[in-house]
């Protein structure tokens, strides 16, 4: 488990700027879901906060250490190639399209990655390859390759692969947004359990308000690049305070 600080953040595509200032402090084994209105920059904060993206200008620490920091003018990266591995490490990331590799079974797509970026070895990684698959209700599908599986069962698999790496933190970007909705439950009650059994710093953005009342220690609306609002998740959901909030959860809920 990690924490994750985040000063004056900003993130420009050109002339547009998406995330404006964006300051959060999330500590270790929190869960917290990330809600907004379309194009208010949520994936792209999520991006930032393993560099996916680079950021324009701010700081992002974790466990207190400066890893990524970017200054205006000279365009300094503080992070290192090899640095920048050993971070990723620590941040597994589950995506809207899971992504998995075609021509790969399910169980070489979870032992991939440990295997190759943390040399772990064949036997260690497939014995936890399979308590992950069981966790996610799909030990059955190992030889399976991905297109025999649906939308949630790829889904389940990407979170599996995620955490093979053992990460610090897991962030979640829409990861139900691309599921038919019968599918979106399976994949929820995963990341509950998660959240819930597993004590994991989680970084949550999402569409469903359900998910994010249930299971989010706080959630975060933002809008336009700027976060509006922070609390508890109940109460902000319940109880929003500002005007943009109550808007957005009027016409969501
Ligand atoms: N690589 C990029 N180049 C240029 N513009 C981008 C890029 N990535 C995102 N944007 C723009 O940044 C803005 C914020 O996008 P982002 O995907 O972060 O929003 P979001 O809140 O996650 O939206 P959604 O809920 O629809 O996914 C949008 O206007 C988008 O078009």
């Amino acid at each position: 488990m990690s924490s994750v600080k985040v000063e004056n953040v900003k993130k420009d595509f050109g002339e547009l700027s998406v995330l404006k200032d964006i300051n959060l402090t999330i500590e270790k084994g929190e869960v917290v879901c990330i809600i907004g209105p379309s194009g208010s920059g949520k994936s792209t904060f999520l991006r930032c906060l393993n560099h996916l993206e680079k950021l324009t200008s701010g700081k992002i620490y974790i466990d207190d250490e400066l890893v990524f920091h970017r200054e205006n003018d000279k365009s300094v990266v503080k992070t290192e190639k090899e640095k920048l591995v050993e971070i990723r490490t620590k941040i597994g990331m589950v995506f809207q399209r899971f992504n998995l590799f075609p021509h790969k079974t399910v169980l070489e797509n979870v032992t991939l990655s440990p295997m190759v970026v943390k040399k772990v070895g064949k036997e260690e990684i497939e014995k936890k390859a399979y308590e992950l698959l069981d966790m996610v209700g799909l030990r059955d599908k190992a030889d399976e390759y991905p297109n025999r599986l649906s939308g949630g069962q790829q889904q389940r698999v990407a979170i599996a692969r995620a955490l093979a790496m053992d990460p610090e933190i897991m962030l979640f970007d829409e990861a139900t947004s691309a599921l038919d909705p019968e599918l979106v439950g399976e994949v929820l009650e995963v990341m509950k359990n998660l959240a819930k059994k597993h004590s994991m710093t989680m970084i949550v953005v999402t569409h469903e308000m359900g998910f994010a009342k249930e299971v989010a220690d706080r959630v975060i609306f933002m809008a336009d690049g700027v976060v509006v609002e922070e609390g508890p998740a109940r109460e902000l959901i319940d109880n929003p305070k500002h005007e943009r909030t109550k808007k957005f959860l009027n016409k969501v809920l």
